[in-house]
C-alpha cells in the first residue's frame, strides 16, 4: 500500500506519529461500526485529501490486521470502500469541484452528491442510509473544531451520528508533510496561494505567500506558508461588529432609553440545585439600576454546544450578553469555547491574558494550564481593572464574568462601569399599590390597564397567601406611571 510505505520510509518522525494515531483512530472507527454504516466526507479541500488516503491506509490496514491480507488498495484500485459524501454547493470553487470529481473517479470513490445544507442533507441522508459514524478533516485551529474530541457524537440538534475526525490534533505543517510525502494529488489552488478553502464569497490567496516581481502579483504555493497559524489568512475577516459604547451599532436606532441584556448562566451545579446562584439576582439587580431591561435569563449545562447556540441566539437580539460559570481549568469550563464557536472562531493562545494567569497563580501555573489561556482569536478584548487580579473578556458584545461570589462580583461591576461599556440609561419609574382583593378581583381591571398603557409593566406578587397583593408598575415615562397609577387605584377601589 504505497501511503503506508512512504510513510514507513520517511525520515519525519513527527509525521509518523500523526500518521499512526490517525490511522488507528480509523481503524478503532472501522472495528465499531458496520463498514456499511460508516461515512466519509470529502470536498477536495486539503485536509480531507489527506484523510481520503489516511482512510485508504486505514483500511488496508484493518484488513491485513483481521486476517484479510487482500485489503490492497493500490493507486488506482477499483473502489474505495467507504460512502463518501459531498456537499455540493454552486458558491464552491470550480476548480475544488473538478478537483473532488477527478479524485473520486481516480480512486473509485462512490460519491453521494448532497445539495442541500448540512443539517437538512445530513438527515435525508440518515433516513435512507444509516450512518452511524461520518469521517471528517477537522483539524483543531478550525472554528468548528472547538470542543471537538477525535470521537465526538454530533451536536444536539443534529441527526445522531458520531463525528470522527482522525486528524483532529494534525498541524498545517503535518497536512503538508504528509501530501508532499506521499506525493499524492492535490486541488490546483493550493498552488496559486490558497492556504484554506471556503467559498468563493469569501476565500481570496493568503497575502503572505504574495510576491511582486516588477509590479506583477504572483502567490507562492501554500506549502510554503511558514507559520500555520495564520492558514485562515484568505479567509475574509467576519468584521467585530462596530461598537459605539459598548453597544452594537444594529441597536443605533433603538430609542435612546432602552438597552436590553441576556444572562446566561453555566454549570450543572446550578441545574442540579446544588449551588445557589448569587450572580444572577446581583446582575438582574445592577442592571435594572442603570435602566437596562433583562430580557431573557437561561441557565445551562456545561456543553459546548448548548452555550454556542444560546450565545449565537441571544447576541443578535441583545445589546449585551452575560454569561458567567464553566470560566477555569476544569474540564467542564467550556464557556469560553462556547463562546468562540458561536462567533465562528477558533480559539487560541492569549499572551497578555497568559501573562495574569501566571502572576495570578504563580509557581502553580504549569504548561498543562495552557488551555486555560486560549481565548476566542481576533475577536477578544481584555477589560483591565486594577482591582481585578486577571481581565475580563469581550468578545463582541459578550461579556464573561469569572465571578463565583458577592465580593468578585462587586469588582468586575466597577471594572463594567468604569469602562463605560454599560451605559446608564433613563431609569426605570416604579410604583407600587397595595391591595387586600383576590388575585381573581384584580385580573380583569389589570388586564384592561395593560391594553390602555402597553409600555407600563404590570407585575404582582404577594408574600402570603392570605396577606395583601402588591402590585408594581414599571417603566421609563413617569408621566404614564402616574397616570397608570391613578387609573389602578380607581378601578380597583371600585371593586
Ligand atoms: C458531515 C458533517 C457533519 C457535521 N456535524 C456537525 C455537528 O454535529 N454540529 C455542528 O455544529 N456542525 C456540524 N457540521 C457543520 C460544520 O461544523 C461546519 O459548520 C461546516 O463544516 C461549515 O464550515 P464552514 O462554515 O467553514 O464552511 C457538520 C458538517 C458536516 C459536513
Ligand atoms: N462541502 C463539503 N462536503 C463534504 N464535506 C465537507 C464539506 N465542507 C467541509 N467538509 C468536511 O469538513 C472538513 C473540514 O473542512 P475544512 O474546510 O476545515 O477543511 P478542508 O476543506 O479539507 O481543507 P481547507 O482547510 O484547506 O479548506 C473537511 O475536511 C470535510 O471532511
Ligand atoms: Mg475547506
Amino acid at each position: 500500500m504505497e501511503i503506508d510505505k512512504a510513510i514507513r520510509e520517511t525520515n519525519d518522525q513527527k509525521l509518523k506519529t500523526k500518521y499512526n494515531n490517525a490511522v488507528n483512530v480509523i481503524q478503532r472507527a472501522l472495528a465499531l461500526y458496520p463498514i456499511e454504516e460508516v461515512a466519509f466526507s470529502f470536498n477536495g479541500g486539503k485536509d480531507s485529501t489527506v484523510l481520503l488516503h489516511l482512510l485508504r491506509a486505514g483500511y488496508y490496514l484493518h484488513k491485513v490486521n483481521s486476517g484479510h491480507s487482500n485489503g490492497d488498495l493500490s493507486t488506482h484500485a477499483s473502489t474505495f470502500p467507504i460512502r463518501t459524501i459531498y456537499f455540493e454547493s454552486p458558491s464552491a470553487f470550480p476548480e475544488i469541484n473538478s478537483f473532488t470529481y477527478e479524485t473520486a473517479s481516480s480512486y473509485g470513490v462512490q460519491l453521494d452528491i448532497i445539495r442541500q445544507d448540512f443539517k437538512s442533507g445530513l438527515e435525508a441522508l440518515l433516513k435512507t442510509k444509516p450512518t452511524r459514524a461520518i469521517f471528517l478533516g477537522v483539524r483543531i485551529g478550525d472554528p468548528t473544531a472547538v470542543g471537538q474530541e477525535q470521537f465526538s457524537p454530533s451536536s444536539p440538534g443534529w441527526p445522531p451520528f458520531m463525528r470522527v475526525n482522525p486528524i483532529l490534533d494534525w498541524s498545517y505543517r503535518d497536512v503538508w508533510a504528509f501530501l508532499l510525502t506521499c506525493k499524492v494529488p492535490y486541488c490546483s489552488l493550493y498552488d496559486q496561494g490558497y492556504t484554506s478553502i471556503g467559498s468563493v464569497n469569501d476565500t481570496t490567496p493568503n497575502a503572505l505567500l504574495c510576491v511582486k516581481d516588477c509590479g506583477k502579483e504572483t502567490f507562492k504555493p501554500a506549502y510554503m506558508l511558514s507559520d500555520g497559524r495564520l492558514e485562515r489568512a484568505g479567509r475574509v475577516k467576519r468584521l467585530p461588529q462596530k461598537v459605539n459604547n459598548g453597544v452594537k451599532s444594529v441597536f443605533e436606532s433603538h430609542q435612546d432609553n432602552i438597552r436590553t441584556a441576556s444572562i446566561i448562566a453555566v454549570g450543572d451545579e446550578f441545574l442540579f440545585g446544588r449551588v445557589e446562584d448569587e450572580i444572577r439576582h446581583l446582575l438582574c439587580t445592577k442592571l435594572h439600576s442603570i435602566g437596562w431591561n433583562v430580557s431573557h435569563f437561561v441557565v445551562l449545562q456545561s456543553d459546548v454546544d448548548s452555550i454556542a447556540e444560546e450565545v449565537e441566539n441571544r447576541k443578535s437580539t441583545s445589546d449585551m450578553v452575560f454569561l458567567y460559570g464553566g470560566v477555569g481549568p476544569l474540564p467542564s469550563d467550556v464557556s469560553i469555547a462556547g463562546v468562540a464557536k458561536a462567533l465562528d472562531v477558533c480559539l487560541a493562545p492569549n499572551e497578555e491574558y497568559q501573562k495574569y494567569l501566571r502572576n495570578l497563580y504563580g509557581q502553580k501555573w504549569t504548561g498543562d494550564c495552557s488551555e486555560m489561556a486560549k481565548l476566542p482569536e481576533g475577536l477578544t478584548e481584555l477589560l483591565i481593572h486594577e482591582k481585578l487580579h486577571v481581565p475580563l473578556i469581550k468578545c463582541e458584545n459578550v461579556i464573561v464574568l469569572s465571578a463565583t461570589n458577592v465580593k468578585e462580583f462587586d469588582q468586575e461591576w466597577e471594572c463594567l462601569t468604569n469602562s463605560r461599556l454599560l451605559p446608564t440609561i433613563e431609569p426605570f419609574v416604579s410604583k407600587q399599590f397595595t391591595t387586600s382583593l383576590s388575585d381573581l378581583e384584580v385580573a380583569q381591571p389589570l388586564s384592561k390597564l395593560s391594553f390602555e398603557f402597553p409600555n407600563v409593566h404590570i407585575g404582582c406578587y404577594r408574600k402570603s397567601r392570605s396577606g395583601p397583593l402588591t402590585i408594581t408598575l414599571e417603566g421609563k415615562d413617569e408621566e404614564m406611571i402616574e397616570a397608570a397609577m391613578k387609573e389602578v387605584s380607581t378601578k380597583l377601589s371600585s371593586q
